[in-house]
């Protein structure tokens, strides 16, 4: 099992609470409010401006070769519109449960190597990715089907392989790492996957 399996593996139970969270749900079954959707967007434009930042400065850490088969970075407006967020979401300041998460990956990023860094990241990439897939066909005449085909497309799909393969590379024998190292690893990639939960639960919450 490569190491990207085994921590899918690992976070298969905070994932499948993401599913079953109520935005999330909303999402998939064209069920949610304005208010809830003028939080989100406004929480995720703070959000997705400042992860770009944290993701150059995990890209600068990998190897020349793994920068240059970066595939070409997508832009989250197309999903933010696919949500249809009114003028008053101009409004909204950044919540603490968003911030704390920004400081986590920043912490991971600065203070780890460009394993730890590209965990800190991978939940953010990858579970966008396994929602659209699991949502995608849940409900025909979907309003909110955009938002699931950005994170379907094959350009997103591309850029979350290439994620798995980075860290695949990084460790290509992840059962031979010491017990401190595997657990410092799981707990970056899983506080990752938990402030990805609180995200949707907050926004559920409006
Ligand atoms: C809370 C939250 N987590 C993950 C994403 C997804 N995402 C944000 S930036 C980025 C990088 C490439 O576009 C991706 C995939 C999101 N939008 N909001």
């Amino acid at each position: 099992m490569s190491f990207h399996e085994f921590l899918l593996q690992q976070s298969a139970p905070i994932l499948d609470d993401i599913y079953q969270s109520s935005f999330v749900q909303g999402i998939g079954y064209n069920n949610l409010s304005q208010a809830q959707r003028d939080y989100y967007v406004a929480q995720d434009s703070y959000y997705t401006d400042y992860f770009s930042k944290l993701f150059d400065l995990t890209t600068a850490k990998l190897t020349p070769l793994q920068q240059a088969s970066k595939p070409s970075a997508t832009d989250e407006q197309d999903a933010h519109d696919a949500l249809l967020a009114s003028p008053a979401m101009s409004n909204i300041t950044p919540d603490q449960h968003n911030l704390a998460y920004l400081k986590h990956m920043e912490t991971a990023i600065t203070a780890g190597d460009a394993t730890n860094a590209m965990l800190a990241l991978l939940p953010c990439t990858e579970s966008y990715h396994l929602i659209g897939k699991h949502f995608l066909k849940a409900t025909p005449n979907n309003t909110y089907e955009p938002w699931l085909s950005y994170y379907t497309s094959p350009e997103y799909q591309a850029f979350t392989q290439w994620s798995w393969q980075v860290i695949d590379q990084q460790v290509p024998d992840w059962q031979q790492l010491s017990h401190e190292i595997q657990q410092t690893y799981l707990a970056t990639y899983l506080t990752s996957y938990r402030y990805e939960l609180t995200f949707w639960e907050h926004a559920a919450k409006h």
